[in-house]
């Protein structure tokens, strides 16, 4: 168990990158798909089935955990690892997104944002200060930096003001987060779809320096194209010999193109969020269990797939138990979608080891349809 935190690059193919992440809580391969356990839970899940499906980290989630059991409480019962029973690496997000898509009466400041709780209209207010103090509290092994991602559709000034700011609070977030041996904190890239705010973004992180960086203000609704786009230089901006997390991404394909521009981690609810709605991803395409030409398919939801979900229920069982909103159909969906999505990144994992991945690429594309199966 190493003391402190690193990352080694052990291989690249194109602009493809695997490594490893060494944490004192263990290892975290890249490309990494973090599954979201934002209320200290992953939804549906046992932590040991999480680790099941071959995650090596999670991501939390400091505005809910702030305002439900509170921060404070889960550092009296001896940290959200312990909390939540996952003793590997633990991400958490620093807030201010959540803030700007789910609290009440939100007021932005230089100082930062008061809001009221979603849950019971509490007064709540955060800053870098404060949500450096929360994820201290909290323990995660990754911080991150407190920032604002300007939601869409936002002009080129609006985009600039909305980066500057969060430049201002990266520093902040650094002067609070302080030197804490074995905890890492990552900034987080601004700046839209704009390369060269995309580019002063990055010049400022850079200058304040930071263990890992971010790519944020993406997966707000631009689009695949248009989310692509900023990934063919965005990567390339932050430094070379650190990871680079793309937040909040995505669907099978958008993962895919990322790592092949030269991301290293990402999360997304997708996965888990779709296993409660029926919604199976397979190699193949996707499955809505709800259909009801599922019915009477003793067919697994993929022949291919070695979860539990594929090794021993049927399409029609499956489509049996979401019809009746049954506790096991949240269970065995949700568990199938992030067996395949780390069964996605292992394969990445691989391909770029053995320099293959144009192919792996290219037969990932090859299986799926378009539409529903
Ligand atoms: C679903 N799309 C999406 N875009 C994000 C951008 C940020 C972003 O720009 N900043 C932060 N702090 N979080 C983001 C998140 C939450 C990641 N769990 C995003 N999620």
């Amino acid at each position: 168990m190493s003391a402190a935190f690193s990352f080694a690059l052990t291989a690249t193919d194109g602009a493809a990158r695997s490594g490893v992440i060494s944490t004192p809580r263990g290892e975290i391969r890249t490309p990494a798909f973090m599954p979201v356990g934002t209320a200290a839970t992953v939804k549906a899940m046992m932590p040991e089935s999480v680790r099941a499906t071959g995650a090596d980290i999670l991501l939390g989630n400091t505005y809910h955990l702030m305002l439900r059991p509170t921060a404070e409480r889960i550092a009296r019962l001896g940290g959200l690892h312990r909390f939540m029973n996952w003793e590997r690496p633990i991400l958490t997000d620093s807030g201010g997104f959540q803030v700007m898509s789910l609290a009440e009466l939100r007021k932005l400041t230089e100082e930062g944002v008061t809001f009221r709780s979603h849950i019971d209209g509490s007064r709540h207010r955060l800053t870098p200060e404060r949500s450096m103090e929360i994820q201290k509290l909290l323990g995660s092994d990754i911080v991150m930096c407190f920032d604002e991602c300007p939601a869409l559709p936002a002009d080129d000034k609006r985009v600039a003001e909305s980066m500057r700011l969060s430049m201002r609070w990266a520093a902040r977030s650094k002067e609070a987060f302080g030197d804490r041996p074995g905890h890492a904190l990552f900034g987080i890239q601004q700046g839209g779809v704009t390369q060269e705010l995309r580019a002063e973004s990055a010049e400022a992180l850079r200058a304040i320096g930071f263990d890992g960086y971010a790519i944020g203000g993406l997966a707000v609704g631009e689009g695949q194209e248009a989310m692509f786009g900023v990934l063919d230089y965005a990567p390339g901006m932050l430094p070379e010999d650190k990871p680079r997390y793309l937040m909040g991404v995505g669907k099978p394909d958008d993962i895919v193109g990322a790592v092949a521009r030269g991301v290293d981690m990402m999360d997304c609810v997708l996965p888990s969020r779709s296993g409660r709605t029926g919604q199976a991803f397979t190699r193949r395409g996707t499955v809505n269990i709800k259909n009801a030409r599922h019915a009477n398919d003793p067919r697994p939801l993929d022949e291919d797939c070695t979860c539990p979900a594929c090794r021993n229920y049927s399409r029609a069982y499956l489509h049996h138990v979401f019809r009746a909103q049954e506790i096991i159909s949240s269970m065995l969906l949700t568990w199938h979608n992030l067996h395949y999505f780390q069964e996605i990144m292992g394969g990445m994992r691989a391909a770029i080891a053995e320099g293959r991945f144009a192919a792996w690429q290219a037969a990932f594309h090859a299986g799926r349809a378009e539409g529903d199966i």
